[in-house]
């Protein structure tokens, strides 16, 4: 599975762990959330481009590598995808957000669009879409299908944890996109919810039922 990262980094998985457990509260949810995101986009933003400038040290005048232009989007997936932008712009403050409102039919499972603001121009920049959970894969198929149409090209795709059945689907739907997983857990319930999982992440983001 060349385009699919799975982050085994020790403290990823402990934070994933405490999510996991239902005892876990709102506050403390949501900044685990936010922390593994930071963690995760540490790996998923190694390729950014660089560009030498020209630095005066005490020493003397050298030149040096930055990150090249404003180049990087965020786009989580509303609503759970939020908990994770902060995270993200910890690492990179000047990145633009975008929006994506999608919503799971609870019979069907299909998403169901209600809100996209992406910035402008979307083609030349890195793209990051986050969204905590990828189970059934149509909400992050349907959310990338969208950025493409809009003129997105690189494309990652960021989820804490990854049914198996998701994942297969979001690799074939779109191989391009670089996939980055917290935890690939064992598969669907009849609900398509992930199990073990950590339940509903957007209700346990925002203290919703
Ligand atoms: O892979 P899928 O089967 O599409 O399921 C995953 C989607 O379901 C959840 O969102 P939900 O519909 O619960 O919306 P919410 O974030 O507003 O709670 C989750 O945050 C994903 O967006
Ligand atoms: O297990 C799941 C599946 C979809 N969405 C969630 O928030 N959790
Ligand atoms: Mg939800």
């Amino acid at each position: 599975m060349e385009n699919v990262t799975i982050i085994e980094h020790p403290l990823v998985q402990h934070k994933i762990s405490m999510l996991r457990d239902k005892r876990t509260g709102t506050n403390e949810f949501r900044t685990l959330i936010e922390e593994i995101a930071t963690l995760m986009g540490y790996e998923a933003l190694r390729d950014l481009p660089l560009e030498e400038v020209e630095v005066e040290t005490p020493i003397e005048t050298c030149m040096t590598p930055v990150i090249a232009g404003k180049k990087l989007a965020v786009v989580p997936i509303l609503r759970a995808g939020l908990g994770m932008v902060n995270g993200i712009l910890a690492l990179v403050p000047t990145a633009k957000v975008g929006h994506i409102g999608l919503y799971r039919d609870e019979k069907t499972h299909q998403p169901h669009e209600y809100f996209c603001k992406l910035p402008d121009p979307i083609e030349q920049r890195t793209i990051v879409v986050t969204d905590p959970m990828l189970a059934t894969g149509g909400s992050a198929v349907a959310a990338i299908d969208f950025i493409k149409q809009h003129g997105g090209k690189h494309i990652k795709f960021m989820c804490v944890i990854a049914a198996p059945e998701g994942l297969e689907r979001l690799r074939k739907a779109h191989p391009d996109v670089q996939i980055y997983v917290g935890h690939l857990d064992r598969q669907l319930n009849e609900k398509a919810y992930i199990c073990p999982g950590l339940g509903d992440a957007g209700d346990r983001i925002f203290g919703t039922k």
